[in-house]
């Protein structure tokens, strides 16, 4: 067991809101690329480019709500560090009209997406002699079980291959209950968990001698960390990410 301090399913969204309120006033544009940022400097320090058999190949799994455009963001950053980045964003989110940037910068960036018409092609990109890493941007801390279509069957896919293709999940391992942990089955156990502002409960569940663990998503001060009752971490330098 871990000694850090963990929020809550429910205080992690009063926090979401809080920041996102009238009175701090940040934009989800503005978490959401310095989360995904944050992401894709943890693969750059966790599986650095030249070694490995110069695989660069990086699959990012991205779902429909913000945990999925985390890791849109996560592919854009890694196309600038030189990986090659292949996104598969089964059902595209039409929340706000963000998304929908977020997938033209892609673009921009020459990223293959898989859309739900490619879908069949997903599983070519889970070949360990290939994919350097697959990124679980599926759900976050808002996911409710039980997991609905497509998501099921690919995650029973991801967990197939998950002892020869590291998985780095994004705040919460797909299919984890935020506060419960690995309660479902099958269950991703990821290599990699970056958990966002502040580790959720769920990451009490990780064994550390199977998953790193980092902290990312450097946006708050010292005073508001305190407010709600932990403490700032320790990021050295101009670093996103912290490892616990
Ligand atoms: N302050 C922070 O820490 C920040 C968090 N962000 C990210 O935002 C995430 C939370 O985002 P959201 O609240 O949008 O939620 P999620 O991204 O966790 O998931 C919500 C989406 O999943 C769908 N869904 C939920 N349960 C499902 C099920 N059983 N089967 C199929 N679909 C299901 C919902 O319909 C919704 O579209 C965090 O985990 C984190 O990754 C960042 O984007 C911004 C800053
Ligand atoms: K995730």
């Amino acid at each position: 067991m871990s000694v850090f301090k963990v929020v809550s399913s429910k205080l992690a969204s009063e926090i979401d809101q809080e920041l996102m309120g009238p009175k701090v006033g940040f934009t989800l544009q503005q978490l959401m690329e310095l989360a995904g940022f944050s992401i894709a400097q943890t693969i750059q320090r966790e599986y650095p480019l030249g070694q490995n058999n110069n695989k660069k190949e990086v699959l990012i799994i991205a779902g429909p709500g913000n945990n999925g455009g985390d890791g849109l963001v996560c592919a854009r950053h890694l196309k600038l560090f030189g990986y090659d980045p292949i996104v598969y964003y089964p059902i595209a989110s039409k929340r706000t009209p963000f998304y929908g940037q977020l997938v033209k910068q892609l673009e921009f960036f020459q990223v293959p997406i898989l859309t739900e018409e490619q879908s069949a092609r997903w599983v070519d990109y889970l070949k360990p002699d290939k994919t350097l890493c697959i990124v679980d941007a599926i759900f976050g801390f808002s996911f409710k079980p039980p997991m609905r279509e497509p998501f099921g069957s690919i995650v029973e896919e991801m967990h197939k291959v998950e002892d020869k293709i590291p998985i780095v999940a994004v705040d919460i391992p797909t299919g984890w209950d935020v506060d419960e942990g690995p309660v479902s089955s099958p269950h991703l156990t990821p290599s990699v968990l970056v958990s966002l502002t502040v580790p959720k409960p769920c990451s009490k569940f990780i064994k550390s001698a199977r998953t790193a663990h980092y902290v990312g998503g450097r946006f708050i001060p010292k005073q508001f960390a305190e407010k709600y009752g932990f403490e700032p971490f320790s990021y050295q330098g101009t670093d996103q990410i912290l490892k616990l």
